[in-house]
């Protein structure tokens, strides 16, 4: 049996097809990326060059895929992988900047990556003629048991966008309309494929260099909408649709609550609603948009964390002279925070322009909140689709 504790450690029964290799993979079709077939080997894995994280020590000048690519630049890392800029050193796209996000070499990582590449899959194959702004996955291969996924290369995410143009403040209305076009037509792609992109925010749409063209990145939270499991952490916090925090069946419509907050941000460079916990996110959403239906509330699974059989909202919130958690009951009945007042320019903004200025930018600003009041729906059944945001009027004015 000596022999046996040297034999590869395999997943489960329906991923022993996988082996890990270090061979690179056929290169097919640009719209069906095949899978590298899968490893979880612990010679590998000792082998794997990562730090204890499991993540890639990548050095700058180092050539991956047996010579295929030369890293010159570190992206920086995220949950799941590290990504770098590399440039391809054969074949027909020799000189060319790809960018090639190594994932952790870690069992349950390396599967959520195969998942990662199964839907991008999916997605290209919808969009043969890559018009649909989602990021292009060129091919992958594996690396010292890191499944690496090769990517064309975007220039920046619109965090650093907003950083670096916004000056903190934020975009104008009219580069904010141009991307949330994209954004709409990328989301019309995932819900013709039934894909729930999960993690919608500004650090995972990318643009290219002349920052006209965007693209949705990061699909390693996505998953087919059959595929919904009732779990209050999904998508970041602050992006964190509130059918996802009360325990309700959720859809694609998740997506379109994220790109609510993330055009509210891109537009004022602010967190539209910053809580610090779940519980704080409700609070934020109602004083915005006023009380959930009661009848939504009795059918979640985690409604009563939140309310009290009278439909009164249990605010945990810290005690200022203990400091320990105390609840207080909140009767939400109108909304207290409104969009209007937090975007309308101020009167004397106004005044300060020309007639016709004036007229086009109240015109512009309230197509905007009316567009993101509706993604900002509460009921998510009654939430707007894609389609309907793309015939929205705020992409006419
Ligand atoms: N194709 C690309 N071109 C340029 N930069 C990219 C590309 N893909 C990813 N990046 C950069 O790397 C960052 C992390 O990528 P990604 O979100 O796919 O990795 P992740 O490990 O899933 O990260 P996280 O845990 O933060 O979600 C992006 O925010 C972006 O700045």
């Amino acid at each position: 049996m000596a022999a046996a504790s040297h034999a590869p450690v395999t997943l489960d029964d329906e991923d022993d097809m996988f082996v890990f290799g270090t061979r690179s993979l056929p290169k097919v079709d640009i719209t069906h990326v095949p899978a590298p077939v899968a490893p979880v080997n612990l010679q590998a894995l000792a082998d794997s060059g990562s730090d204890e994280e499991g993540y890639y020590k990548v050095t700058l000048g180092e050539l991956l895929d047996g010579g295929k690519y030369r890293v010159f630049e570190s992206l920086g890392k995220g949950m799941f992988s590290g990504v770098v800029r590399a440039r391809v050193l054969e074949g027909p796209n020799e000189g060319k900047e790809v960018a090639i996000k190594v994932i952790r070499a870690q069992e349950t990582m390396y599967k959520a990556g195969l998942k990662e590449v199964q839907i991008l899959n999916k997605l290209m194959q919808a969009d043969p003629d890559d018009k649909k702004h989602i990021v292009r996955l060129h091919t992958t291969f594996e690396h010292r048991g890191h499944l690496c996924l090769v990517f064309e290369s975007l220039n920046m995410n619109l965090r650093d966008v907003v950083k670096r143009f916004g000056k903190d403040v934020g975009l104008n209305i009219k580069a904010v309309r141009a991307y949330a076009q994209q954004i709409f037509l990328a989301l019309s792609l995932l819900k013709k494929c039934s894909i729930m992109h999960a993690d919608l925010k500004l650090d995972n749409i990318l643009v290219n260099k002349s920052k006209t063209v965007l693209k949705l990145c990061d699909l390693g939270s996505a998953s087919d909408t059959s595929d919904n499991d009732i779990t209050p952490y999904l998508v970041s916090r602050f992006y964190r649709a509130p059918e996802i925090i009360l325990g309700l069946p959720y859809d694609t419509a998740i997506d379109i609550w994220s790109v609510g907050c993330t055009l509210y941000e891109l537009y004022t460079g602010k967190i539209l609603f910053p809580g610090r916990t779940n519980n704080h996110m409700l609070l934020l959403m109602m004083e915005l948009k006023g009380r959930f239906n009661n009848k939504l509330i009795k059918k979640a699974h985690f409604g009563d964390l939140h309310f009290d059989e009278q439909g009164l909202f249990l605010s945990v919130e810290k005690d200022k002279v203990t400091g320990g958690d105390t609840v207080r009951k909140v009767n939400i009945s109108q909304p207290t925070r409104d969009l209007r007042a937090r975007l309308l320019p101020s009167p004397s903004v106004l005044a300060s322009k020309a007639p016709a200025a004036r007229e086009e930018e109240v015109k512009i600003m309230t197509a905007f909140i009316d567009l993101l009041d509706k993604c900002l729906t509460l009921d998510a059944s009654r939430r707007i689709s894609p389609r309907d945001a793309l015939l929205h009027s705020f992409f006419r004015v």
